[in-house]
């Protein structure tokens, strides 16, 4: 494939008249990586995305694609492809004439077009497809062309705009792992823009949250999952509690929280000021249940009662309340379940291992 697709975006913003829907953000992306966008609707992902495929004008600010600046090139100087959603195929046209489209395009000669799509359509399995219309094609098969399409001029960039979002969720998880292999053989850079935090998760080298036109944090799926820098990211990202108590102690081995009759301890966090409220996270399967409170006394532990046992199939989800009102709540794997069911209106200590509390900034 052609050039080097790192991609650098300094101080870029987006103006439509009196709205910045993109709030002077920088971010890099490496070469080869597989990098998703994520946030609420609204948060200026896709049109982050426009802008890197030159498709709307960079208000302020500058891209560099590669080593070269390219803000001011039109979309086919710049090395991208993009793909949409609703694939855009051209209903007349025969599978392999959609893929050869942008060969056509480039002068390229009927022989040379014809090999290379067959070529592309073998490597997203889809030769035997070569002469049908699009209009005789499964979702599943349609994506695979408008794949194979944008692929086909060898972009050093990939931008895909919700790519997933038309599939069914059995079909979804069979493309993700066709996109991150696909990805992985040219090994090209890809933007891919989704609001399935399951999605960014699953694919991403690198997974870029925005709210509001910034980025709000970026990272590897691991981190953005396990150490949200904020309210906001744990909420959205899912997966966690997020507890909230007064600094009452805080020395180098830690820090103690208060929380009414309750208190946390956050071993290794010395930043806390006295008087301070903190907020920090425990991930809901990290947090047990227990019928007395446990006998390690640095556990973090709060009585509950039970108020939901949702049944997920592979998972077992409760919400456990506490006195105050305050819902926790729980993923317990079913064979875990099975080992210590619990029902509603049953009384426990919900605990914790400090080590697994995360603290919020
Ligand atoms: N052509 C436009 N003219 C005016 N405002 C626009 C235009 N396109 C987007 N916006 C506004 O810019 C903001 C960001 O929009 P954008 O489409 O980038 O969000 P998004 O995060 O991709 O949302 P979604 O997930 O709903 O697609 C929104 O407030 C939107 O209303």
């Amino acid at each position: 494939m052609k050039g080097n697709g790192a991609i650098e975006l300094i101080a870029v913003s987006k103006f439509y008249g009196s709205t910045q829907a993109v709030k002077s953000i920088d971010l890099q992306i490496p070469a080869g990586a597989y990098c998703c966008l994520i946030g609420p609707s609204g948060c200026g992902k896709s049109t982050t995305l426009r802008m890197i495929a030159g498709h709307e004008v960079i208000s302020e600010g500058d891209l560099l694609i590669g080593d070269r600046n390219v803000t001011e090139l039109p979309p086919v100087k710049r090395g991208t492809a993009m793909m949409f959603q609703n694939y855009a195929l051209f209903p007349h046209m025969t599978c392999a004439e959609n893929v050869a489209f942008g060969l056509k395009m480039q002068g390229v000669s009927p022989a040379d077009r014809k090999e290379r799509a067959m070529e592309m359509l073998t490597r997203v399995q889809m030769a035997q497809f070569a002469d049908r219309k699009p209009d005789q094609l499964s979702g599943g098969q349609q994506q695979r062309i408008a794949l194979a399409r944008s692929l086909i001029t060898e972009p050093s960039v990939l931008l895909l705009d919700e790519p997933l979002s038309a599939l069914d969720p059995f079909l979804r998880a069979r493309m993700r792992d066709e996109l991150r292999r696909l990805q992985q053989e040219l090994g090209i850079t890809f933007v891919h823009v989704t609001h399935a935090q399951d999605e960014a998760l699953a694919l991403s080298d690198m997974v870029v949250v925005m709210e509001d036109g910034i980025i709000r944090q970026k990272g590897t799926p691991q981190e953005i999952f396990n150490q949200p820098k904020s309210r906001f990211i744990a909420n959205f990202m899912g997966g966690q509690n997020i507890f909230k108590g007064t600094v009452s102690e805080s020395g180098p081995a830690g820090t103690l929280l208060a929380r009414g009759p309750d208190s946390f301890f956050l071993p290794g966090f010395a930043d806390g000021k006295a008087g301070e409220e903190l907020e920090f996270t425990i991930r809901t399967d990290l947090i047990g249940l227990d019928e007395t409170a446990p006998q390690e006394a640095q556990n973090g532990q709060i009585p509950v009662e039970i108020t939901t046992v949702e049944y997920l199939g592979l998972w077992v989800r409760i919400v456990a309340t506490t006195s105050d009102g305050k819902e926790i709540t729980l993923m317990k794997t079913e064979s875990e379940f099975r080992q210590a069911p619990v029902r509603r209106q049953d009384k426990y200590i919900a605990y914790w291992k400090p080590e697994h509390a995360h603290v919020l900034a």
